[in-house]
């Protein structure tokens, strides 16, 4: 009998954040997902391997002190008083289904693939509050990650932190996740910082489960970075009402039995972030304006998903139509899309086999 321990399975879902007026504050987990199959072998000192499939295989780095997944492993882990890798871990490979940097959620799939993993590899036992501070260690705006976590339509919030957990909370991304492992015979430096407890805090709202979600995905990717650097540092009192009484309304409606469109509709506009990114994805304000419940029945509201480009068009019938009215209105810009029917569905799963 083999003293090996279990393959464990780790599947983490799409997201999709914003939807319209809620700017870092709901978020949608969609039926594309980031699996990892983790296999375990007689301990050795070697590397591990890592080997991907599907989306980003060619771009993505294989080596565990680069690569994000296994950096946020890490980060866990050493928080938990581990040096490294656990010796007798063999391979990680990642199957992933969500194309990056297209406002899709799939750096935030990555960190919590990365904090489930490091919470299996020690046999941690987190809770999904703590995995999910660790999540907001690496990623600081709650929707994606949250909803990723725990799944479905999700609102959620970072609490205000004490002095001390504060500064905490903001120490810079590379002491976090350092890129490089000490040279050979070297002490790792200062111990990670490790999260305050309680950073971040969500809801789930009801979802009625006939809406489903129509991703249209231009082939180009936005970093998450770049469509924030467009954004205003302050905002008018105006603007900021305008996305509270939306925001308000949305939560509910998209839970109610017979969702109305004419409500979801204008509840899914905004203007804190959509009017400032359209300078960076062309037909955006074309493709929100011009499908509308009117001219595609079966559509309740169509925006932004997270930081783009990707659009979402939440229905309840007439899918391809409404894709196929966005893929023309993109391509007038001379930009292609590929466009997928989507689920609202659970969140992480990990299964040892
Ligand atoms: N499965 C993965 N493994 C390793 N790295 C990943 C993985 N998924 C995403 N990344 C990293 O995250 C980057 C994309 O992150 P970014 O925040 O810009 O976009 P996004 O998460 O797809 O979009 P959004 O946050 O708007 O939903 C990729 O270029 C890659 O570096
Ligand atoms: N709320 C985030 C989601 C993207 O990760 C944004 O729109 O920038």
């Amino acid at each position: 009998m083999s003293n090996t321990r279990p393959t464990i399975v780790i599947k983490v879902p799409a997201t999709s954040a914003n939807i319209g007026p809620g700017f870092d504050v709901v978020g949608l987990s969609l039926s594309l997902y980031l699996t990892l199959t983790v296999k375990f072998g007689v301990p050795s000192f070697d590397r591990f391997d890592i080997s991907y499939s599907g989306e980003g295989a060619e771009e993505v780095s294989l080596d565990p002190y680069r690569n994000l997944l296994t950096r946020v492993a890490l980060y866990v882990l050493r928080c938990n008083n581990y040096r490294s890798f656990p010796s007798d871990l063999l391979s990680i490979h990642a199957d992933n289904q969500i194309p990056f940097g297209r406002g899709l959620g799939s750096s935030g799939a990555a960190v919590i693939a990365g904090v489930l993993l490091g919470n299996a590899l020690g046999k941690l036992d987190l809770t999904t509050e703590r995995m999910l501070d660790y999540a907001l260690m690496i990623e600081r705006h709650p929707d994606n990650v949250t909803a990723a976590l725990v799944g479905g339509f999700i609102g959620s919030y970072l609490r205000e932190l004490d002095p001390a957990a504060m500064v905490a909370s903001q120490v810079p991304l590379s002491e976090v996740l350092p890129e490089y492992p000490p040279d050979a015979g070297e002490e790792w430096g200062l111990s990670p910082p490790v999260p305050p407890l309680g950073i971040g805090h969500y809801v789930r709202f009801n979802w009625n489960h006939s809406i489903k979600a129509v991703a249209i995905i231009p082939r180009f990717e936005l970093s998450t970075a770049k469509a924030r650097e467009v954004l205003p540092m302050q905002y008018s009192r105006k603007d900021l009402v305008f996305n509270m009484q939306r925001l308000a309304v949305l939560t509910t409606a998209l839970g109610q039995s017979s969702p109305d469109p004419e409500l979801v509709y204008e509840a899914m506009k905004d203007r804190v972030h959509q009017p400032y990114r359209k300078t960076l994805i062309p037909g955006l304000p074309a493709v929100t304006s011009q499908i509308t419940p009117k001219s595609h029945p079966g559509l309740l509201g169509i925006c932004l998903s997270g930081a783009g480009p990707t659009i979402l068009a939440l229905a309840t019938h007439n899918f391809e139509a409404i894709a196929q009215s966005a893929r023309e209105i993109f391509a007038l810009e001379n930009i292609e899309v590929d466009w997928k029917l989507l689920e609202v569905i659970d969140g992480s799963e990990v299964q040892e086999l």
